[in-house]
């Protein structure tokens, strides 16, 4: 049997032979659809075909570019419901979410569509006389986008609006877990308008078509959101061949909410139930870690643990339900060790972390908080990617300020206080590159810059403006008169 929906390269849609079998995680017997696995062979050619569009693409009117991400952004808002509701089906994410992050999509799009009217640039004076310099920016040509499943349509549309936006012609590589949302918006940004060749979707394995994307010397970037061991294969491969491309790799994190004595414990409570459980703590940006100061610490735990108990855990498409199941058997099994791991390093496992049975067969975990937790452990260090928090107790800010950066990792950071002595000093000396005071550690504006320190992100910030550092080259020239 070959694939229901096939690849998009040089403007066709391709099937393959071999197929995607896309399961419901909260159903296995549910099938999502059949999508095509594409090989080295598929992601050569696509990236062939980007590069032949690339010189008339790269001088297109912007307002062309405006006015088909326009198209595209109001077709995802129109029919956000339905994305919804297959993100929630492929990917596990209750359908509030699902629908949420399909509008996040529609509304990144229409951002983007602006940022191609906005390309600017500066004109210096130069510094012999008579001598002018001017900044302008240009595409980079080739740009490979490779994601991650946790965020099916929300990534794709802020690394593809964006890269087409300034001007590039794109290479697409979704992850395997979730083919539907990515092949639902490159049909919609298809029949948009984008021209033959500008984007090419090819679906199919990190290890082909993902290595070929890294390897390959006519890919001049790289943007992929992923894990770290990911990442970094991806970027020494990237840097291996003739010409180094440029990176833009967001990848883990160890996220900490501060929570001090001053706190709203109402709001603490749900920053941390929000950021550590939610999406069934599959955010790169979840607050796995609770840093909690000695005063508040048991009332904090006893709030967390009356909330949880609050919270429905079941089929994603269930609207009663809070949380979905995890994404599959392996992220599940990663849960489950953990879980052991905690109890073994003497964390005291203070709710949840069975496995539940609904009625149908999905990867249902209920969501554990693991508390006695210290600095040093494998739960306290290591990301998990599922519904699995961990509370650290301290003596104080300063201690608080010490645990939350002692982390490889620096995406995200939070803090709960009503001090503007601790909020500002937090912001100040925070490790981390997104920091919120008295807002759960996920939960992005799309607008505004996105990325992390340490080992969570490496090169330049992804959406808002500050995107166009990396969708872009800078060039200088300079204009002397000449002889009158
Ligand atoms: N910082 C951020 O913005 C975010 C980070 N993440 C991180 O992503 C991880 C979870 O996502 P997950 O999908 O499991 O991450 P992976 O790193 O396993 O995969 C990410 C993408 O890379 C592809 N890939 C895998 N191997 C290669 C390779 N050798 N060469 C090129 N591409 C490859 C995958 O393809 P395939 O599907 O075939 O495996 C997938 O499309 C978490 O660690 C999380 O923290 C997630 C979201 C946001
Ligand atoms: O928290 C968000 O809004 C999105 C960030 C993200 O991409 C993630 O957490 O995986």
């Amino acid at each position: 049997m070959t694939s229901q929906y096939g690849n998009l390269i040089d403007g066709e849609w391709v099937s393959t032979p071999e197929v995607n079998v896309n399961i419901n995680p909260s159903d296995t017997d549910d099938v999502v659809g059949r999508y095509a696995r594409g090989g080295r062979d598929d992601a050569v050619r696509a990236i062939e075909a980007a590069r032949r569009a690339f010189p008339a693409w790269a001088r297109s009117v912007p307002l062309d570019r405006h006015d088909m991400l326009m198209r595209a952004s109001a077709e995802v808002l129109a029919r956000a419901d339905d994305l919804g509701r297959l993100l929630a089906r492929e990917e596990g994410k209750t359908l509030v979410e699902g629908v949420g992050e399909a509008r996040r999509a529609g509304q990144v799009l229409a951002f983007m569509a602006g940022e191609s009217l906005r390309i600017g640039g500066e004109r210096i004076q130069g510094l012999a006389a008579g001598s002018d310099a001017e900044v302008t920016r240009e595409p980079l040509g080739v740009v490979a986008v490779i994601t991650p499943w946790n965020f099916p349509i929300a990534i794709p549309a802020w690394k593809i609006g964006a890269a087409l936006a300034y001007g590039n012609c794109v290479v697409f590589k979704p992850a395997e877990l979730v083919p539907g949302c990515a092949w639902a918006l490159t049909d919609i940004l298809h029949r948009a308008g984008v021209p033959r060749g500008v984007l090419n979707l090819v679906m199919g394995s990190g290890s082909k078509v993902g290595a070929v994307f890294a390897e390959h010397e006519d890919v001049d970037a790289m943007t992929f959101t992923g894990s770290v061991p990911t990442g970094r294969a991806i970027a020494a491969a990237c840097v291996a061949g003739p010409t180094m491309k440029r990176m833009q790799l967001e990848m883990g994190g160890k996220n900490p909410l501060v929570v001090l004595d001053d706190a709203d414990l109402d709001n603490a409570v749900e920053c941390a139930v929000n950021g550590a459980f939610y999406s069934a703590g599959q955010r790169c940006t979840a607050s796995s870690r609770l840093i909690v100061t000695a005063p508040i610490h048991d009332r904090f735990v006893n709030a967390v643990i009356q909330r949880l108990k609050s919270l429905r855990i079941g089929h994603a498409l269930d609207p009663e339900n809070h949380i979905g199941p995890v994404v599959d058997q392996r992220q599940l099994d990663i849960d489950l060790s953990y879980l052991d791991i905690g109890q073994r390093e003497n964390a005291r496992l203070a709710w949840g972390g069975d496995r539940l049975q609904r009625p149908t067969p999905g990867f249902y975990l209920q969501p554990a908080l693991f508390t006695d937790v210290e600095p040093g452990m494998r739960i306290a260090r290591e990301e998990i990617f599922g519904p699995v928090a961990t509370v650290l107790k301290v003596k104080d800010y300063e201690e608080a300020l010490a645990v939350a950066n002692d982390t490889e990792f620096g995406l995200s950071a939070g803090i709960c206080t009503t001090s503007l002595k601790y909020a500002s000093h937090f912001k100040r000396n925070s490790e981390a590159g997104i920091v919120k005071v008295n807002q759960g550690t996920s939960g992005l504006d799309f607008h505004l810059p996105f990325g992390g320190r340490k080992a969570s992100s490496y090169g330049p910030r992804e959406q808002g403006r500050y995107a166009a550092e990396f969708y872009t080259i800078v060039k200088t020239s300079y204009t002397s008169p000449g002889q009158p």
